[in-house]
C-alpha cells in the first residue's frame, strides 16, 4: 500500500531554463514520484493571440536578449513546487485538481503572475508522472482524463510545408501552406507521403528559384520568394502530383491574419514587402473563396483577425469547409463561448501553452465537443523536442494534428512518437483506426442530424466527404464502428431510419451534395 502511495505522491519538483528549437530560453520542469522523474518542455509561439495566457520573461538585455526564463524557473521551483507537493495531491487521479490549485494560486486571468510557462511545465510533468503511476501510455491517461471512448484515432497529420508570415524572412504573408494525407492507410504510410512531396517540393523549388529557395523557415517548412497564394499552393500541387499522391493529400492554410490586420478593418498582404496590398475582408474573404474552388483546400484557419467577428461569421455562413479558430479563441472557453455566440468557426485549435494547463485544455476539447466542433491539436512554432503533444492527440481522438513539416527534429519526434502509438496499439487487440478515407462512412447529408466525432470534412469529385467517428442519437453517444464503414448508399439507406445525425463541419446539410461510394 505504501508503494502505491509513492507512486502518486509528488516527492520533488525542479525545473531548469532550456532551449526551444529558436534557440530561445524555456522552462524544463522534472517532477519525481515513487515512479521516478517525469519531464516536459514548454513550447513558444511567435505569432501569439491578444487572448492567450502569458508567458514570463525576464526582461534583462544581458542574458539571451531579456528572453532568460530564470524568473519562471524560480517560481516552479520556489513558488508551485513546495505548495503542490505539501498538498499531497495523487498524480494518478488529482491532475485537475492539481491544476486549479495553481491557476488558483496565480490568481491572474492571463497566468501572468506565474506565467504560463511555469504552470504548463508542471501540469505536463504531472501528467506525465499520472500516466506513469497508472502505468499506462500517456495517450491512454489523457483519454480517461478527458472521459473519451476507449477506442483510439490516429490523427492525420498535417504538415506545414510552405512556410511565411512570422515564421520565415520571405514575402509570403500568409504563414502556413498544409498537406495532409487523408488518403494514407494509416499513420506511418501518411508520414511516408508527407516526406514524399516534402522532398519532390524541395526539387520543384530548387527547379524554379534556384537551391537557396529551399531554406526553411521556423516549423521547418521552405520559405522560398514567393508572395500570392495561389503560388505556394500551385508549388504544392506540383509537389504532390511529382510524389505520386495526387488524390491521396489535401491541403489547410493558416493565413494568421491578425499578423497582417490594421486597425482600419484592413488586411495588408504585402505587410512583409515595400509595396502594400490592403483588402477589406469581403475582399479577402474572396480571396479565400477562389482559393477554395481551385485546390483542394480542407480547413482554413485564422483567416480573419482575432476580433473581426462579422469577417469570421460572414465566411463560415457562406463556405464549407473546416474553420479553425486560433488567435480567436486561445484555447479558452469564455473565447469559445463568443465564438459560439457568433457562430464565426467550426473547429479549435488546441495549443497547450495557449491557455496554461492540460486539464483546460482537456476542457476547451470538450467544450468543442458540445459545440459540434472539430478539435485540431497543434504545436508551436518555437517548439521543444518534447514530443507530448502526440500523446494528446491520441488521447482526444482529435482526428488531425499540426507539428510542421516532416523535418527538424522538434517536429518528426511529434511523428515518430505518432508512429509508435500505432505500432503499440496494433500490437494489442485495442480498437484503433488512422482518421483517413478508409473508415470513412459515406452518407446522404438530408440524414445527417449530429455528428460529435468527424474527420476532417473533405471534397471529392466535387462533393463533401465526411467520416463520422462518432455521433450522438437522441443525446446518447455511440460509436461508429471503424470496422464496419458505411462505404455504400444502400448500407446508409438500410441505417438511415435508426440515426439522425447532424452535419458538424460544413455549414448546412443543404449545402452539401455527397457521393454514396468511397
Ligand atoms: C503554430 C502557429 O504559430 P505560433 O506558434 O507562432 O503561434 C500557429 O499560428 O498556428
Amino acid at each position: 500500500m505504501a508503494e502505491d502511495n509513492n507512486s502518486g505522491l509528488i516527492s520533488s519538483i525542479r525545473a531548469a531554463q532550456r532551449l526551444d528549437s529558436r534557440g530561445k530560453p524555456t522552462v524544463q520542469v522534472s517532477v519525481t514520484t515513487g515512479k521516478g522523474t517525469f519531464t516536459a518542455l514548454v513550447p513558444s509561439g511567435a505569432s501569439v493571440g491578444s487572448y492567450e495566457a502569458v508567458e514570463i520573461r525576464d526582461g534583462n538585455p544581458k542574458a539571451y536578449g531579456g528572453n532568460g526564463v530564470l524568473m519562471a524557473v524560480h517560481n516552479v521551483q520556489h513558488v508551485i513546487g513546495p505548495v503542490l507537493i505539501e498538498q499531497k495531491f495523487d498524480v494518478r487521479k488529482d491532475l485537475s485538481k492539481i491544476d486549479e490549485f495553481m491557476v488558483k494560486l496565480d490568481s491572474t486571468h492571463s497566468k501572468q503572475k506565474l506565467g504560463v510557462n511555469a504552470i504548463l511545465g508542471v501540469s505536463m510533468a504531472c501528467a506525465r508522472a499520472g500516466a506513469a503511476g497508472k502505468d499506462v501510455p500517456l495517450y491512454e491517461f489523457l483519454r480517461q482524463e478527458a472521459e473519451m471512448e476507449p477506442s483510439y484515432i490516429l490523427p492525420v497529420p498535417f504538415f506545414n510545408v510552405l512556410n511565411g508570415g512570422a515564421h520565415a524572412g520571405n514575402s509570403m504573408a500568409f504563414q502556413e501552406f498544409m498537406i495532409a494525407p487523408v488518403g494514407a492507410e494509416d499513420i506511418a504510410q501518411a508520414v511516408q507521403v508527407g516526406c514524399e512531396v516534402y522532398q519532390e517540393l524541395k526539387k520543384v523549388l530548387a527547379r524554379k528559384y534556384g537551391p537557396s529557395a529551399t531554406t526553411i523557415g521556423d516549423e521547418g517548412g521552405f520559405a522560398p520568394p514567393i508572395t500570392h497564394p495561389s503560388e505556394a499552393l500551385d508549388l504544392l500541387t506540383t509537389a504532390v502530383e511529382a510524389a505520386g499522391h495526387t488524390g491521396k493529400v489535401k491541403f489547410a492554410i493558416d493565413p494568421a491574419a491578425s499578423e497582417f490586420f490594421k486597425s482600419d478593418r484592413l488586411y495588408d498582404i504585402g505587410f512583409k514587402t515595400d509595396r502594400p496590398h490592403e483588402l477589406f475582408p469581403n475582399q479577402l474573404s474572396d480571396l479565400y473563396k477562389q482559393l477554395l474552388k481551385d485546390y483542394p483546400i480542407i480547413l482554413v484557419e485564422d483567416p480573419f483577425s482575432q476580433d473581426d467577428w462579422n469577417a469570421w461569421a460572414e465566411f463560415h455562413r457562406s463556405c464549407a469547409v473546416e474553420l479553425v479558430g486560433d488567435d480567436l479563441l486561445a484555447t479558452n472557453v469564455d473565447r469559445m463561448a463568443l465564438a459560439k455566440q457568433h457562430d464565426a468557426c467550426n473547429s479549435l485549435l488546441l495549443k497547450i501553452n495557449q491557455i496554461g494547463t492540460i486539464s483546460e485544455a482537456i476542457m476547451a476539447a470538450r467544450t468543442a465537443s458540445k459545440f459540434d466542433w472539430q478539435v485540431f491539436v497543434s504545436h508551436r512554432s518555437g517548439e521543444t523536442t518534447d514530443d507530448f503533444i502526440a500523446d494528446l492527440a491520441v488521447g482526444l481522438g482529435a482526428g488531425h494534428m499540426k507539428a510542421g513539416s516532416p523535418c527538424r527534429g522538434e517536429r518528426v519526434v511529434k511523428y515518430n512518437r505518432l508512429m509508435d502509438i500505432e505500432d503499440e496499439l496494433k500490437a494489442t487487440t485495442k480498437t484503433s483506426y488512422y482518421a483517413g478515407p478508409k473508415w470513412m462512412n459515406t452518407v446522404y447529408a438530408p440524414y445527417l442530424k449530429k455528428v460529435l466525432y468527424t474527420s476532417i470534412p473533405f471534397h471529392r469529385n466535387g462533393s463533401i466527404v465526411i467520416i463520422i467517428h462518432r455521433v450522438h442519437i437522441n443525446r446518447t453517444q455511440i460509436k461508429s464502428n471503424p470496422s464496419v464503414p458505411y462505404t455504400t448508399a444502400a448500407a446508409w439507406e438500410k441505417e438511415k431510419k435508426q440515426f439522425m445525425i447532424l452535419v458538424a463541419g460544413p455549414r448546412s446539410p443543404e449545402e452539401i451534395t455527397l457521393p454514396h461510394t468511397v
